[in-house]
């Protein structure tokens, strides 16, 4: 299902009826499509950018369209997310070890490469197209030098390469083979187990298909059918959409329906499910931005008569929320280590805090390369301060729910029960059992009493949930 998902996205990216025309007029469209990859993959490098922002606004500036479109999505996102394991190979295939060779010559070395070996365009076209490229940016001299190295690569293929580039330890092979760097290889080893380490990483190499929400009391999953989009999985709000531009459909341009994760989806669910006494009339969402889960919670609430405060730090990240939840939603700029309000004021919280973003790498085809183990000490101390000011801001009774979109154990449990061991006053409530209330058909989120999703299990990013609940 996700491989079928992945490619009608691809096939159906952007369709322009005026394209013949268009490419008629350039002489080299294929060029186009590279040079533009080729632009995205320096700005990456360079300056830092995002390429799933970059490349639609690349692609509309440059009017590749259709296929070409398609072309140039598949060979960005491939050869930034297969970098470990072209840079493993071309280290076989070059007289300078890689990590010397100048960086624009490198992102076009694993560019060809990533033509070579895991796409259908011929051998000597992924050459000479990557040649041509190497010659116009780098000059004669880098060119001959690649046309070597990728004719090297030539020699074998994808599997033959592995047998002699990946290393024989455990980490060291799933690294080359899978393209993750060895430390998040060891981190999501340790958090899903031996037996499935592999099948999460090929996982992690998959583009997600597009899954919509149905925002309750703004839009419904039926209007969504009516659109093209087919039943979910699991959440009742939720519709996957085969194919087409989800822009292109009236209710997510008008903010009642929007793109988002199954999984974002079941834990924001799962709190607005859970067992409460008492009133349930005010929420809190304490790191709102972009909004994702606060414009599911505003409906949710809207539904029981409750009202949602959504808050983030950054304006702009506020200023999101503010375009997707309902007016009766109070959007706070705040520190939310620092609360605004008293002590004790809301019946449900979410904190969903910052992290690393390891659960979702299908989606940051380059976010792998760009986090390093001290991001994850760096967060955990800002994690716990979120957490347990969410603590502080329930009331006797109410439930948090604590979220990451990372199932690194640092991350999750070993946050939570980090703060849990100086606080008498909250139990754990069996996050597993709400969201099979939830979704009935959901099972594999593991023994409770947190839940976590997975990518190759649930296709979902790798969301973890952890409900607590006051209990003084
Ligand atoms: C993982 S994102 C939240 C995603 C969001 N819940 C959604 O579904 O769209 C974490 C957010 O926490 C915000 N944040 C970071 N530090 C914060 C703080 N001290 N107080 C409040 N928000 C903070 C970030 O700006 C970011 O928007």
């Amino acid at each position: 299902m996700p491989e079928q998902r992945r490619r009608s996205a691809h096939r159906n990216r952007g369709h322009d009826n005026r394209r013949p025309a268009r490419q008629a007029q350039r002489r080299t469209p294929g060029d186009a499509v590279r040079k533009a990859v080729y632009d995205v993959l320096r700005a990456v490098d360079t300056r830092d950018a995002y390429a799933n922002l970059l490349l639609p606004r690349v692609l509309r500036e440059r009017e590749l369209s259709g296929r070409d479109a398609a072309l140039a999505t598949e060979l960005t996102y491939g050869t930034l997310r297969g970098r470990g394991t072209y840079d493993a190979i071309l280290d076989l295939c070059s007289d300078r070890p890689v990590a010397q060779i100048d960086a624009p010559l490198r992102d076009l070395l694993r560019l060809g490469t990533h033509q070579l070996l895991r796409t259908r365009i011929p051998a000597h076209a992924a050459v000479s197209t990557t040649v041509d490229l190497v010659r116009s940016v780098s000059g004669p001299g880098q060119a001959k030098f690649a046309n070597a190295v990728l004719r090297r690569v030539t020699t074998r293929d994808l599997p033959g390469w592995l047998v002699i580039a990946a290393p024989e330890d455990e980490l060291g092979r799933l690294s080359i083979t899978y393209s993750h760097p060895k430390w998040v290889v060891s981190a999501l080893r340790d958090a899903v187990g031996r037996d499935e380490i592999e099948d999460l990483l090929a996982a992690d190499n998959e583009r997600p298909g597009v899954t919509l929400v149905a925002r309750p009391g703004r839009a419904t999953v039926e209007e969504l059918y009516e659109l093209g989009a087919g039943p979910a999985a699991y959440s009742p709000y939720a519709a996957y959409l085969p194919e087409g531009d989800p822009g292109e459909i009236a209710a997510v341009r008008e903010g009642r329906a929007g793109v988002q994760d199954e999984g974002s989806q079941l834990v924001a669910l799962a709190l607005a499910a859970a067992p409460l006494e008492g009133p349930d009339a005010r929420w809190l969402d304490l790191c709102a931005g972009p909004g994702g889960k606060a414009a599911l919670l505003a409906g949710l609430a809207g539904q029981r008569d409750a009202h949602l405060v959504a808050c983030d730090v950054q304006p702009h990240r506020a200023e999101l929320v503010r375009q997707v939840v309902t007016e009766d939603t109070a959007v706070l700029v705040a520190d939310g280590t620092r609360p605004a309000w008293r002590p004790e004021s809301f019946d449900r919280v979410l904190v969903d805090v910052p992290c690393t973003g390891l659960g979702a790498l299908r989606r940051r085809p380059e976010a792998r390369w760009r986090r390093v183990p001290q991001n994850v000490a760096e967060l955990g101390p800002l994690q716990r301060d979120l957490l347990r000011t969410a603590l502080d801001s329930v009331r006797p009774g109410g439930v948090v729910a604590y979220v990451t979109c990372s199932p690194h154990l640092a991350e999750t449990r070993v946050v939570v029960d980090d703060v849990l061991r100086s606080r008498p006053d909250v139990q754990r409530l069996d996050s597993v059992d709400v969201l099979t209330g939830v979704a009935p058909h959901l099972s594999g989120l593991g023994a409770g009493p947190y839940a976590q999703f997975w990518p190759h299990r649930h296709g979902t990013d790798a969301m973890f949930l952890a409900l607590l609940r006051r209990t003084s």
